[in-house]
């Protein structure tokens, strides 16, 4: 981590880069043996992961902001595999991308506080590489606060779990409370309430929330609940989310959130091919390509 990351607000530095490379995207790294190219077969599991992310950021580091990679895809093969996650994530950054680390922790306070010096600022700095942290805010906001201020002394950012894509969180963050809020307004309440200490020269937050595309309908009351939150929009493509269906996490003046996709940009191509991350680069262009259009 340079001098300058430090001390340059997070959703400052993630809204200009946005705005250099012309929309506000992110490719998710979720790379899954079976599904990566035949040329890369030969290699060991763990090796063709690291040489198929590494490919993937080189092919879309031209044209997106941003990545995610997802830790578990890299977490489940071990000690090598968080390395590789290490090494994925420094290549990022290493690329001039911001770097989501897609981990969703969240724990009683204490323990939240060993996660976030290990997975956002890294032991004697060391830095794991990532900008932004994925926190899971369903245990309370005390388990969110360590990372805040984590966050807050190393120039990281934060993306809570507001609005899952998934369908199962309807019935969970879906549901009425007495006053008549739904569980994931009331957490996107809470969220921009501990968010609004720390504010960058964008008026937007270190503290961003997750609100997925597949819900559309609850995205008006999120945006308007959670003023200073930067959105990090997923459950795009291939969860079935379109371009109309973000459109309302955005504010008026196009800032104020960032659409990410794993799948339908990372596997936009035959695993015959040995020219496959043309493939990788076209579905990224057309990802922002979609994004920029409704933002016009
Ligand atoms: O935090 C996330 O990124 C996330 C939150 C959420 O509500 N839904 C969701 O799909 N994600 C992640 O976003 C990625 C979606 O991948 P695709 O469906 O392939 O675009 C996966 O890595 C998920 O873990």
């Amino acid at each position: 981590m340079t001098e300058s990351d430090k001390t340059h607000h997070a959703a400052d530095r993630l809204i200009e880069a946005c705005r250099s490379k012309g929309a506000p995207v992110c490719v998710g790294i979720d790379p899954v043996l079976n599904k990566l190219p035949d040329s890369l077969g030969g290699l060991e599991p763990i090796a063709a992961i690291e040489k198929f992310s590494l490919e993937v950021i080189e092919a879309v580091a031209e044209h997106v902001p941003a990545i995610k990679p997802q830790i578990a895809c890299f977490e489940r093969y071990g000690s090598e595999g968080y390395a590789v996650y290490e090494r994925v994530a420094t290549a990022g950054r290493e690329a001039g991308l911001f770097v989501i680390g897609d981990a969703k922790r969240g724990d009683i306070g204490t323990s939240s506080a060993h996660y976030a010096s290990g997975l956002l600022v890294g032991e004697e700095d060391s830095a794991v590489g990532c900008d932004a942290l994925t926190v899971n805010t369903y245990l309370g906001m005390d388990g969110i606060e360590p990372f805040f201020k984590a966050a807050a002394a190393t120039g990281k950012g934060l993306f809570a779990l507001v609005r899952t894509s998934n369908p199962g969180g309807d019935k969970l963050q879906g549901l009425r409370l007495e006053d008549g809020r739904s569980v994931a307004e009331a957490v996107a309440d809470q969220v921009a309430d501990l968010g609004c200490g720390e504010l960058g020269s964008s008026g937007y937050s270190l503290l961003g929330a997750v609100v997925g595309a597949t819900k559309p309908e609850d995205a008006v009351s999120l945006r308007q609940r959670m003023p200073q939150q930067i959105f990090l929009v997923p459950g795009f493509g291939a969860q079935g989310g379109s371009a109309d269906d973000v459109r309302a996490c955005f504010k008026p003046d196009g800032t104020g959130a960032i659409i990410t996709a794993s799948r339908s940009v990372i596997y936009a191509y035959n695993p015959a091919d040995t020219d496959w991350p043309d493939a990788v680069t076209q579905a990224a262009i057309d990802l922002k390509r979609q994004i920029a259009e409704i933002l016009s």
